[in-house]
């Protein structure tokens, strides 16, 4: 058989973590056999959090507990601000994230262990940390004083505390959950995957993480946000759109926040909500960013056929949540970490090395010459 470049349609691993699949001509995405739809209205980020880690919803109890968990763990360790405080201020908020979790890694005694026990232990450190992290990094660079994780916030409104030093409003708190739950997990798309080959080798969790969060960055996966928004800045005008776009598709380019590997032809579930969302922040907010996207939307369709994926609507949604630009990616991996831990959990669970062939295809069997006769 060739090579299926990309590995395009090729199921690479059983997992129960979550389901993509299209029926009756609509993408169903659900989490540990949830559907996204009732979790995004009924659920917490700290709910599906812990969903993709056990295996089933909390009793209220079992929630409760473990949103205490996460808020004890929230701080960081002196070293890490150390870190974040050395670092440039123009180094990119999730080469940030990538080089804390590394450092973190260097702070834990366990850090090879892969059982159960001691892998849901960091999970939980990293799942609490991460805003942490984003949050203090942004107010470092900014030269801002450092506002410590509350006890009383859960994850989302406190990361927005942390971030803007003021705590966000009911509307924004929800708006920020829900975005974290939409982003919490997606089968195998490609920083899970990334995380996953490292699992497989039995790598510890936070090189698993940090392979993760390099993947992400990429404006073809996670990175697409933060040029979605570059994009929407430009167009400024929703009467602008279709021009922007007819040149952009003439000079063969890709337009940001549009095309999906898995959902094609068939709209991504979570671009509904996140649709909805950016509607409606954006007339709270009275920005255009919303008529702006619309407006893209509608060009993007009547000339390429192609369909926003979950990056394009996020994009408003930040914005419209005062977040800067570069956090973009960022937020992403916040709501993404509990999928990630989750999946690489999975992984050491069931594993076997993921080692796939490649079809070779360059020049075979040359002669070798020796340095002294080559020209
Ligand atoms: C969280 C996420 O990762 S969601 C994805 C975020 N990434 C983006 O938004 C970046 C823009 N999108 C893309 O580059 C792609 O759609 C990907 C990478 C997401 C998926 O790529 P693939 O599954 O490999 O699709 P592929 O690249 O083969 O595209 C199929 C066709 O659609 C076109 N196409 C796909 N996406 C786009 C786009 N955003 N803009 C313009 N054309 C596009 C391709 O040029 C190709 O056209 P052709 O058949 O005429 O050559
Ligand atoms: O599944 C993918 O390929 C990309 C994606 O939408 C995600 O990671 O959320």
């Amino acid at each position: 058989m060739g090579a299926v470049n990309g590995l395009k349609d090729v199921v690479a691993a059983e997992s129960s973590i979550s389901r993509i699949a299209i029926e009756d001509g609509k993408a169903v995405l659900e989490y540990r056999g949830y559907n996204i739809h009732d979790l995004a209205r009924h659920s917490t980020y700290e709910e599906v959090a812990y969903l993709l880690l056990f295996g089933e919803l909390p009793s209220k109890s079992d929630l409760e507990y473990f949103s205490e968990d996460l808020k004890e763990r929230r701080e960081l360790p002196p070293q890490i601000v150390g870190l974040l405080t050395n670092l440039s201020p123009f180094c990119h908020p999730m080469v940030a994230l990538r080089t804390a979790v590394s450092f973190l890694g260097t702070m834990d005694k366990h850090i090879s262990f892969t059982g159960h026990e001691k892998s849901i232990e960091k999970a939980k450190n990293l799942i609490a940390k991460f805003p942490t992290i984003v949050a203090y990094f942004h107010r470092i660079r900014m030269g801002e004083k450092l506002v410590h994780p509350s006890e009383d916030l859960g994850h989302a409104a406190n990361f927005l505390y942390m971030l803007h030093g003021e705590e966000p409003t009911k509307t924004m708190e929800k708006a920020l959950d829900l975005d974290f739950i939409l982003h919490a997990d997606h089968e195998l798309n490609a920083s899970t995957f990334a995380a996953r080959v490292a699992a497989s080798t039995l790598a510890d969790m936070y090189a698993c993480v940090v392979a993760a969060t390099g993947t992400l960055i990429g404006p073809l996966h996670g990175g697409a946000a933060q040029r979605v928004m570059e994009m929407l800045r430009e167009v400024a005008l929703p009467k602008r759109a279709e021009r922007y776009v007819l040149e952009k598709l003439a000079k063969g380019e890709r337009i940001m926040g549009f095309g999906h590997r898995v959902y094609r032809n068939v709209i991504d579930p979570r671009t509904v909500e996140l649709k909805r969302l950016a509607r409606m922040l954006s007339k709270e907010k009275g920005t255009r960013w919303f008529e702006i996207s619309e407006a893209i939307e509608k060009a993007v369709y009547r000339h390429k056929g192609l369909l926003p994926n979950v990056d394009f609507y996020s994009a408003s949604v930040y914005a419209n949540l005062g977040i800067p630009d570069d956090l973009f990616i960022n937020i992403f991996a916040i709501g993404r970490v509990s999928g990630w831990t989750a999946h690489i959990i999975e992984q050491y669970e069931n594993n076997v090395l993921i080692r796939p062939r490649a079809e070779y295809i360059g020049p075979a069997g040359k002669k070798f010459l020796p340095l002294s006769e080559r020209e």
